[in-house]
C-alpha cells in the first residue's frame, strides 16, 4: 500500500482525502530536487482541487442544510439571511435596485405564548377614578357654599372623586405640606385648586376682603405649557362665579410674549400658573412680580418637573420665594393676613418615583401623603400601593407586531377604531420622536400642502419680534384663542386622514412645532366635533384632559413605566371607559408587560388578528365572488402564492402605496429617512434597566426601514443633517436620563421647549450607537444582501 508520503505521480484522491492523508512538509526520501518538484506539484494540485472542492462542498452544504425558516433565524435574535427571491438562501451580489420584499415574508414569530389566565379585560371593571356614588357631596367637605354650589350648578360636577373626598377637607384644615397621589383622570387639579380658592375666598387682610392687588397667594408650576394652560382654564372656570370675579389668575408660560406677560403681572393677580423656566426669568427680570405673600406652591406633575431637569430652576424659584417672603414679613410685620403662616407646598402626581421623593425632600416638610382610597373591585387591593396604577376600567392590551407590519397594523387599528364608533371619537397615537410624528402625519394625512408649516414660518417671525411687541392685554383668554384658531385654521397642524377614513381629522403635536401651532392644534383637537386622531410625542402625555378619547395607541413604547401610565391615562378619565394598545415587537420586547410594568393583566394580540379586523372584509358583499365559469381552484390564479388572504392583499396594497409615495416624493422620502433615523436614536435612549427589552442590537433595521416606506438598505439611507431648526429632530422626550440637569439656562428659559431636546452628551452617545449599529448592519448587508 502506498505510503501517504509517496503521493507523487499517483492519481489524486478527492481533495478531502488528500488533505486528510498528506502533509506537504512530510514528503521524504529521494533527491532534494525530486522532493521539491513533488511538493510544488502537490501544492498546485491542491490549489486546483481546493477551488472545486470548496464550490462542491458549499453546494453540498447549501442543499443539505435544512432551510432555516425565517422564524428560526430571527427569533434567535440574529440577523437573518434575507430569503426574498433567494430560494436557497445563498448570498448574492448586492443589487443596484431598491429592495422590494413582501411585508408578510420572513417575519419573526412571537416568542411568548398567550396567557390564557388573563381575565382582567374579559369583564369590564368598575371605574376607580369616577365621582363617588356613596352620598359624598362637595357641600359636606368644608368648602364655602358659593364654591360648592358653583361646582354642582355651573360646572355640573355631581359629587367628588375619591381623591377629592380624601384630600380637600385635609388641605382646608391643615397647614402641612402635602403629596397628592391618585390615578390619572381622578380630578387632582380641582383637588388642590379648591382648597386654595376656598381659603383665599374666606381670608381677610387686616380685616378687609382680599382683592386683585392684595398680592399673589399661590404659584402653580406645570412642566409643559399645554398643562399650564389647561390648569389655568380650570381655574378660570372655578372663578367664573359672579361672587368670585375679584380673584384674578395670571398665566405665564414659555413661548409667550414676555412683554405682554409683564403687563399682566403689573396689573396684579392672586394665583399664578406658570412653567418653571419662565417664572424663574420673571423673578429676576420683572420687578412688579410680587411673590412675598405666596402661601401655596403647587408642583403639578412633580416627577415630570424633575425629569425635565428643572431641579436647578426649582431651587432658584424656592430660594427666590423664601427671600421675598422673609423680606415681606420684615416690611409688613403689622399686617394681619388670614392665610397660612408658612408657605405650603403641594406635590401632585399620578406616579411615584425616586425623582418625586427627591423633589419632596427638597420642597416638603412633614408632608401629608394624600392618596385615593378607592380600591379595585376586582382585586380588592389598594391599587395605589403599587406605586402607580391605571384606572381599573381602562382596557389595556399589547400587540406583538413584526417590524415590517408595524405601519399596516397601525392603519388597521385606526380604521377599525373608527368603523366601530365614529362620531366624536378621538384617538391619540404616541410616537417616540417628532420626526416620526411628522412622517406618519404626512402618510396618513391628505397629500395636500401641510398648512402647519406656513403657520410655523409666520410664527417664527412673530417669535423674533417677541420682545418688541407689547400687547395691551388681559390674561390670554382661552375662548379668544379658540376662536382665533377657528378663524385662522392654518394655525393648527390639522388635516384629513383619508387612509383611515375621509371623515376623520388628523392632528399632530410635538415639541418642535411652534408654540403658536401647538396651542391652536390642541384647541382644535379639544373642540373637534368629528372623529379625530392626534399623532404626538410625550408632549401630550402628561396631565392633558382631552374629551372623548376612547383609544390610546402607543406605536412606540414609552421611556419608563411612569410614562406608560401617563400616556394611557389620556383615556378612561373621570370614570369613563377607555382602551389602550401598546405595540411591541416579537422577541425580547415581549417581556415588557411583565418585566417593566409588572403587570400580566394586559391582553395580548397578534398582528394577524388586528390586520384581519382592519383590512379584512366583514361585509359578505365585498368579498370577491367566485366566477361561475372558472375552475374552483380559481383563487390560486388570482391570489399571490405567498399570501392568499384578502386582508393580506389589502395590507400589502396599502403598504405598496405608501412605498410608492415615498419613492415619488423627495420630501416624503426625506421625512421617512429622518423619521427612521430619529426613531432608532430614540430607541437607543431607553433607560439602562430596560435595555434588555429594548435592545438596539436586536432591531432588524431593514425591516424597520420598510415600516417607514423605505426601500433602501439601511446602510444606504442618507439622512439630511439636522439643522437647529424648529423642525429638527426631536429627542426622546421623557427620557429619565434627561434629568441630568445639564440643560442650558437658555433652554430652561424656553419654559419646557427643551423638554424634547436631549443634552449634547446624550445625543452624541445615541449617534455613536446608531453609527455602530448602522456600520454593523452595512457590513452584514454587504455580505448577505439584507433588506
Ligand atoms: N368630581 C368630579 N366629577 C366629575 N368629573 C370630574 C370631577 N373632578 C374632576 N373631574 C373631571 O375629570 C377630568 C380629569 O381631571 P384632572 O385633569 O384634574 O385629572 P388628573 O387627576 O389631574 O389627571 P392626570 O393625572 O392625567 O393629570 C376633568 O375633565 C375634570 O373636569
Amino acid at each position: 500500500m502506498a505510503e501517504p508520503d509517496l503521493l507523487v505521480n499517483f492519481d489524486l484522491a478527492p481533495a478531502s482525502q488528500v488533505f486528510a492523508a498528506s502533509s506537504i512538509s512530510g514528503i521524504r526520501g529521494g533527491r532534494w530536487k525530486d522532493r521539491f518538484r513533488a511538493k510544488k506539484r502537490l501544492q498546485y494540485n491542491r490549489k486546483k482541487l481546493d477551488g472545486t472542492a470548496t464550490k462542491d462542498s458549499k453546494k453540498q452544504e447549501t442543499s443539505s442544510r435544512p432551510r432555516h425558516t425565517p422564524v428560526e433565524a430571527e427569533s434567535s435574535g440574529r440577523h437573518r439571511l434575507r430569503t426574498d427571491n433567494e430560494p436557497n438562501g445563498a448570498s448574492k451580489p448586492k443589487p443596484d435596485r431598491p429592495v422590494v420584499s413582501s411585508i408578510f415574508s420572513s417575519n419573526p414569530l412571537p416568542v411568548t405564548k398567550p396567557d390564557t389566565t388573563t381575565t382582567a379585560n374579559a369583564t369590564p371593571a368598575a371605574p376607580t377614578n369616577a365621582p363617588l356614588q356613596d352620598g359624598s357631596a362637595f357641600a359636606t367637605m368644608g368648602l364655602a357654599p358659593t364654591l360648592a354650589s358653583h361646582l354642582v350648578d355651573t360646572m355640573k360636577l355631581k359629587a367628588p372623586t375619591s381623591i377629592q373626598q380624601t384630600a380637600i377637607p385635609q388641605l382646608i384644615s391643615s397647614d402641612s405640606d402635602a403629596f397628592i397621589q391618585a390615578e390619572t383622570g381622578s380630578g387632582k387639579t380641582l383637588t388642590y385648586l379648591l382648597p386654595i380658592v376656598h381659603r383665599i375666598l374666606t381670608a381677610t387682610l387686616n380685616g378687609d376682603k382680599l382683592h386683585r392687588d392684595s398680592g399673589c397667594f399661590a404659584v402653580i408650576l406645570a412642566p409643559t405649557r399645554e398643562l399650564g394652560r389647561q390648569i389655568y382654564t380650570v381655574l378660570m372656570q372655578l372663578l367664573s362665579h359672579p361672587s368670585l370675579h375679584w380673584l384674578v389668575p395670571i398665566l405665564i408660560l414659555g413661548g409667550e410674549k414676555k412683554k405682554s406677560e409683564k403687563a399682566r403681572i403689573r396689573k396684579g393677580g392672586n394665583i399664578l400658573v406658570a412653567t418653571p423656566g419662565r417664572l424663574a426669568d420673571h423673578l429676576v427680570n420683572t420687578a412688579s412680580l410680587d411673590v412675598g405673600h405666596v402661601k401655596w406652591l403647587v408642583l403639578d406633575e412633580g416627577d415630570r418637573l424633575m425629569d425635565l431637569g428643572f431641579e436647578e430652576t426649582l431651587q432658584r424659584i424656592l430660594s427666590a420665594l423664601n427671600m421675598r417672603a422673609q423680606k415681606q414679613s420684615r416690611d409688613q410685620s403689622s399686617v394681619v393676613l388670614e392665610l397660612p403662616e408658612r408657605r405650603i407646598t403641594i406635590l401632585c402626581s399620578a406616579t411615584m418615583k425616586p425623582s418625586v421623593q427627591k423633589l419632596g425632600d427638597m420642597s416638603l416638610k412633614d408632608a401629608l401623603y394624600l392618596k385615593s382610597m378607592q380600591k379595585s373591585q376586582d382585586s380588592g387591593e389598594d391599587e395605589s400601593s403599587k406605586g402607580f396604577q391605571a384606572p381599573a376600567q381602562l382596557k389595556q392590551a399589547y400587540i406583538v407586531v413584526p417590524a415590517k407590519l408595524r405601519l399596516v397594523s397601525l392603519a388597521s387599528i385606526l380604521r377599525r377604531a373608527f368603523v366601530r364608533k365614529k362620531e366624536n371619537m378621538k384617538v391619540i397615537v404616541f410616537f417616540s420622536c417628532a420626526d416620526s410624528v411628522d412622517f406618519h402625519y404626512e402618510v396618513f394625512g391628505t397629500q395636500a400642502k401641510d398648512d402647519s408649516k406656513e403657520a410655523e414660518a409666520s410664527y417664527s417671525s412673530d417669535d423674533a419680534s417677541d420682545d418688541d411687541e407689547d400687547e395691551e392685554g388681559e390674561q390670554p383668554n382661552p375662548g379668544k384663542e379658540s376662536s382665533g384658531a377657528t378663524k385662522r385654521p392654518n394655525n393648527s397642524a390639522k388635516t384629513k386622514a383619508p387612509l383611515i377614513d375621509s371623515a376623520v381629522s388628523l392632528f399632530k403635536l410635538h415639541g418642535s412645532l411652534a408654540q403658536h401651532t401647538r396651542t391652536a392644534t390642541l384647541n382644535e383637537f379639544f373642540h373637534e366635533k368629528d372623529a379625530a386622531v392626534l399623532f404626538c410625542t410625550d408632549v401630550a402625555s402628561r396631565g392633558l384632559d382631552l374629551p372623548n378619547v376612547d383609544l390610546v395607541v402607543q406605536y412606540d413604547p414609552p421611556y419608563s413605566k411612569e410614562d406608560y401610565i401617563h400616556r394611557i391615562g389620556r383615556t378612561a378619565r373621570a370614570g369613563r371607559d377607555g382602551r389602550a394598545i401598546l405595540f411591541l415587537m416579537p422577541g425580547c420586547e415581549e417581556g415588557y408587560p411583565s418585566e417593566v410594568l409588572g403587570d400580566n393583566h394586559l391582553a395580548r394580540k397578534l398582528a394577524d388578528e388586528v390586520l384581519k379586523k382592519g383590512f379584512g372584509n366583514d361585509k359578505p358583499s365585498d368579498t370577491p365572488k367566485q366566477p361561475k365559469s372558472v375552475d374552483p381552484t380559481w383563487k390560486k390564479d388570482f391570489m399571490p402564492k405567498t399570501s392568499g388572504q384578502q386582508w393580506e392583499q389589502e395590507a400589502i396594497q396599502f403598504h405598496l402605496d405608501v412605498e410608492r409615495r415615498v419613492l415619488a416624493s423627495g420630501d416624503l422620502a426625506n421625512l421617512a429617512r429622518k423619521a427612521f433615523q430619529s426613531h432608532i436614536r430614540a430607541y437607543a435612549t431607553h433607560v439602562a434597566s430596560e435595555r434588555g427589552i429594548f435592545d438596539i442590537k436586536q432591531l432588524h433595521l431593514g425591516h424597520l426601514a420598510k415600516s417607514f416606506g423605505l426601500r433602501e438598505r439601511p446602510g444606504d439611507i442618507k439622512v439630511p443633517i439636522h439643522g437647529k431648526t424648529r423642525h429638527g429632530s426631536e429627542a426622546a422626550p421623557g427620557n429619565p436620563r434627561t434629568s441630568s440637569g445639564k440643560r442650558s439656562l437658555n433652554s430652561m428659559e424656553n419654559g419646557g421647549e427643551e423638554l424634547y431636546e436631549r443634552d449634547e452628551e446624550e445625543r452624541q452617545e445615541a449617534s455613536r450607537k446608531m453609527r455602530k449599529k448602522m456600520k454593523e448592519h452595512m457590513d452584514i448587508a454587504a455580505e448577505f444582501n439584507l433588506g
